[in-house]
């Protein structure tokens, strides 16, 4: 049946509107024929043809052909019938046509390109030793019919073409193709197309087998590649197993190190085991002693504390209790001193000053004489004031009392009055007044600088003291012959508020130059009214006796000039040592505010000249060793504790044994018993006895200690 006949028996389409796709078996191995069929007739049916089996082998190895070198084809080219159009392809390209009226001018040009919109893509396989060649036949007008051309092998004209055409006319027939032909030479053309029939149908079988070779060997090619590319991934998996494989066995590696020197460590530390085990044990044991200790220690503290809480309750009662007798004592030493010392009888006064006697006599006053003597074994001055007043005896003890009151280390002690003589019982001081020192009077040797600010801070301190008074306390008369010096080179001033104990009248009685020297001119110019600035007066020009040793008159000026001409060191006493120049001149601009003609100009004491020259006291040394430098060298050797008195503080000079044990400077345990005190003053025990017994062979050693310097 031919191939036009099929179609209509089949009722797939209508031939004159459809385009035949011829295509192998595999419709797949068509697909490109068919997809160029169907970009290029769009607007018409597509056809699909298996014709046979395309050649694969030869797809890639195509080459276009100018002309139709089969015979095949060019007999199908040439007995087509004349309405076909006829394409011949050659692995997907074009390489002949045949258009319609027969005429084999080629249209190549226009249809060679698959992408050509106007043309027809041509499938076709060529090959060196076989070739499909597969030809379309143009089915867009009723004469235009697809007609597919198989040729098998090469051009050679022995192969038959075998054409399955559209048309309802087979292509080649006995009488169109030969025409006259006579019968002979019709059966031998028979015979021979018989032939070529069967030559080709071995061919076709040939090809058949073929094309399962090839196909079988395609098939083996993709197999071979999908395993290659299996193998490929199994390689790269191995190779990533192997790299993966590798960096485990490192790690394990690092892992075996790490567990061999944990391993070593853990053999070490086993080894130490025992020992550390010990050690615990031992430490164990320590911790408990020391807990135990703890204990012990807090229990011990505990009681301590309590036993120091007990002894502090005690101290405190004891501390009460020594107060309360130290007030009783104290009450006792005054009401005994008032009534025992205050009045002092004339017989006593005459009895001390062994009725008046000359030798008695140690200075007289522009109030009267002073005498030393002994009242009642206790060594005093007395003053034998003027004997008529204005004042009555009870007036004068009054007011004596008062006087007596004002107690300050500094200030000479009021210890007793004779109301009948007026006169006045002092404590006794060893080492005279101040003027005597500056002069250099009684054998008496300079005073160190040291020795001098020390005074001058002490007569500040005493001054303060009676001005703070209630009342107020002037001195009026303060000169060095008022400032006397104890054993222990302490100053202390006389005399003061002597003035409340005379009259006016008396008062105002002053006939020595040199006295008036210290008076506040302020003073004699208001009729002798005095002050308290009259008092720092005083003390400005005692402060430049202290520095300069110059007599008074005319001192100011002197010191004035001094400063102002830079040359104080020119006035400074040199006979006192090397001043500090820094303090002497604060001493000297001190001394001339203090000399102000205008009281209003003076320096407080308490508010400005105190706080410049207490501190001057820390470049003083001690009592003790300026009283035993300014006399000798003795200071220059460290004094035996022995030797020193528990109350004066100083070398003994007549040292006695007390009921206590201890020994005393003889003046000093004996101004103690006098006064009423019956207890030791070391202790603060009753003596057994008031008793006093001189300790010879101390004073041999104190004497043989002093020869020494
Ligand atoms: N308590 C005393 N201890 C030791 N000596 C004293 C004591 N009181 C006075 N004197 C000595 O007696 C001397 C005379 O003292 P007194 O006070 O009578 O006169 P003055 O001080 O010299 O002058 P004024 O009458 O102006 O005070 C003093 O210079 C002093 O040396």
């Amino acid at each position: 049946m031919s191939g036009e006949d099929m179609i209509k028996a089949e009722g797939i389409c209508d031939v004159e509107d459809t385009v035949f796709v011829a295509v192998g078996k595999n419709v797949k191995e068509g697909k490109s024929v068919l997809s160029w069929a169907l970009k290029s007739f769009a607007s018409r049916r597509i056809c699909v043809l298996h014709v046979h089996q395309p050649n694969h082998l030869f797809s890639s190895n195509c080459r276009q052909l100018s002309e139709l070198k089969s015979s095949k084809a060019k007999f199908v080219c040439q007995h087509a019938p004349m309405h076909c159009q006829i394409w011949f392809t050659c692995s997907e390209y074009l390489i002949h046509t045949r258009s319609m009226n027969n005429s084999l001018s080629s249209s190549m040009e226009s249809l060679s390109s698959p992408e050509d919109n106007g043309g027809t893509k041509m499938h076709n396989h060529v090959g060196d030793g076989y070739e499909d060649l597969n030809i379309l036949e143009n089915a867009s007008s009723p004469a235009n019919k697809m007609v597919k051309v198989e040729i098998k092998g090469d051009y050679s004209p022995l192969h038959e073409a075998h054409l399955h055409c559209a048309t309802s006319q087979p292509l080649l027939e006995e009488g169109s193709f030969h025409g006259k032909a006579s019968s002979d030479e019709t059966s031998r053309v028979e015979h021979a197309m018989m032939d070529a029939e069967n030559s080709k149908q071995r061919a076709f079988e040939e090809s058949v087998k073929r094309w399962r070779a090839e196909e079988d060997a395609m098939e083996a090619i993709r197999m071979a590649e999908v395993s290659y590319r299996l193998f490929k991934e199994k390689e790269d998996q191995r190779k990533e197993k192997e790299e993966f494989f590798a960096k485990q066995k490192e790690e394990i590696e690092e892992l075996k190190i790490q567990h061999d020197l944990c391993l070593n460590k853990l053999e070490m530390i086993q080894e130490k085991k025992p020992v550390l085990e010990s050690q615990i044990t031992e430490s164990s044991y320590a911790g408990k002693e020391l807990e135990e200790k703890i204990i012990q220690a807090v229990e011990l503290l505990i009681s301590f504390r309590k036993q120091r809480d007990e002894m502090q309750i005690e101290r405190d009662n004891a501390i009460k209790e020594v107060n309360r007798f130290r007030k009783l004592v104290q009450d006792d030493a005054d009401e005994y001193c008032i009534k025992n010392f205050f009045s002092i009888s004339f017989s006593d006064i005459i009895e001390a000053t062994q009725n008046f006697d000359p030798s008695s006599n140690i200075g007289d006053g522009k109030f009267g004489s002073v005498y030393k003597g002994i009242i009642h074994h206790v060594k005093v001055a007395i003053k034998m004031l003027p004997a008529c007043g204005s004042f009555s005896d009870s007036d004068f003890q009054h007011k004596a009392e008062s006087l007596s009151r004002v107690r300050h280390p500094n200030l000479v002690t009021l210890i007793g009055i004779c109301s009948e003589s007026r006169s006045l019982a002092y404590e006794f001081l060893e080492n005279g007044n101040l003027e005597d020192h500056l002069a250099c009077r009684k054998k008496f040797r300079p005073l160190h600088w040291q020795h001098r600010i020390r005074i001058a801070v002490e007569i500040c301190s005493a001054l303060i003291f009676v001005h703070a008074n209630d009342p107020c306390i002037v001195h009026g008369n303060l000169r060095p012959t008022n400032i006397l010096l104890d054993a222990k080179f302490v100053s202390k001033i006389s005399d003061f508020g002597v003035h409340l104990l005379i009259s006016q009248i008396e008062n105002s009685s002053n006939d020595d130059p040199e006295a008036s020297i210290y008076v506040d001119p302020e003073c004699i110019d208001k009729g002798g009214q005095l002050t308290v600035e009259s008092d720092v007066y005083s003390f400005g020009v005692i402060l430049l006796r202290l520095l300069t040793a110059r007599p008074a008159s005319g001192i100011v000026r002197d010191v004035k000039c001094a400063l102002e001409s830079g040359k104080l060191g020119s006035v400074l006493d040199s006979s006192a040592g090397d001043w500090p120049i820094e303090q002497a001149e604060l001493l000297a601009y001190l001394a001339l505010s203090c000399c102000e003609k205008d009281p209003l100009n003076r320096p407080n004491m308490l508010s400005e000249v105190w706080p410049t020259i207490e501190p001057m006291r820390d470049i003083c040394k001690p009592h003790s060793d300026l009283s035993t430098s300014s006399q000798g060298s003795k200071g220059q050797k460290r004094i035996p504790p022995h030797f020193i008195c528990p109350i004066f503080q100083d070398v003994m000079e007549d040292p006695h044994i007390a009921a206590d044990g201890y020994t005393y400077e003889g003046d000093a345990i004996k101004g103690w018993l006098y006064s009423g005190h019956d207890t030791s003053p070391m202790t603060n025990l009753k003596l057994d006895t008031c008793d006093l017994i001189p300790n010879s062979a101390l004073y041999r050693a104190i004497q043989e200690w002093q020869q020494q310097f």
